[in-house]
């Protein structure tokens, strides 16, 4: 089978770009996605988290250097019980009332109105939980756990994870990229038009020069020294809404 029957019916409709993205993801490969101008305006390594390895978590906090999080959809963090970071410190103030004032409220950020923010989780086999091959069988298993509810089968979630851990957790917005443009509903948005589990990682690419996000076109630039697809967030959305036209 090509790799073009593993993508629905509307491949074609795609752009290139897009479709060369779908099947890097298919393949199980990092791509590069930048959200959008006036947004965060920056550039994650982005990949499938069943096909992560300890190799592509040593290239990630080397080449990339943001933070490693792993981004579920909606339905899979509702199932699973993944709630948002800021409603459980939102709970908590009850018991601290110093934290009032430290969550999360609307206008606190200035690129967008919430975080996606759930919880930091360690998978239960793991050891401290941050090496590479710790952090890889933390995302490897997500990706597990999702694809055994999708199965149908029922899962406890924290019989084989614990909170805190080393892996932040985002949960994507049920409109994803209709609702909100981060690389939470870009990457799910991208997993759901290439078919593959909605549950992908990613990390910011910085400047190790100035320490701020990497300039987009020294993204692209790397992209195109590192063979890997640039995407940018209104791609994926007009290639999201022709998915949704054809679901
Ligand atoms: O802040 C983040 C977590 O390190 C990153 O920006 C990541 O891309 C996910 O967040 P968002 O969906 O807001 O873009
Ligand atoms: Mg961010
Ligand atoms: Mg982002």
């Amino acid at each position: 089978m090509s790799e073009c029957d593993n993508m629905d019916s509307s491949a074609k409709a795609y752009s290139k770009n897009i479709q060369k993205a779908i099947k890097a993801l298919q393949r199980g490969e990092m791509i590069l996605l930048f959200d959008l101008e006036g947004r965060e305006a920056e550039t994650d390594f982005t990949i499938a988290a069943n096909a992560v390895t300890p190799e592509d978590v040593r290239w990630m906090r080397k080449d990339a250097g943001g933070l490693i999080c792993v981004a579920l959809d909606s339905e899979a963090s509702e199932e699973l019980g993944l709630p948002f970071m800021a409603d459980v410190m939102r709970e908590a103030t009850q018991c601290s009332t110093a934290l009032h004032k430290i969550v999360e409220k609307g206008g606190d950020l200035k690129y967008d109105s919430r975080s996606s923010f759930s919880i930091w989780v360690n998978h239960r086999d793991t050891r401290t939980g941050i090496p590479d091959n710790d952090r890889a069988l933390t995302i490897n298993k997500l990706g597990e756990i999702v694809d055994r509810t999708l199965a149908g089968e029922e899962v406890h979630f924290g019989s084989e994870f614990r909170t805190p851990g080393h892996v932040a957790t985002l949960r994507a917005a049920k409109g994803l990229v209709h609702e909100r443009m981060g690389q939470t509903e870009l990457s799910i948005a991208l997993a759901k038009i290439a078919g593959i589990t909605p549950v992908m990682v990613v990390c910011e690419m910085l400047d190790d020069e100035n320490g701020r996000a990497l300039e987009k076109t020294d993204a692209k630039q790397y992209g195109k020294d590192n063979d890997l697809v640039f995407v940018e967030g209104e791609e994926v959305v007009e290639a999201y809404d022709i998915w949704l036209s054809s679901q």
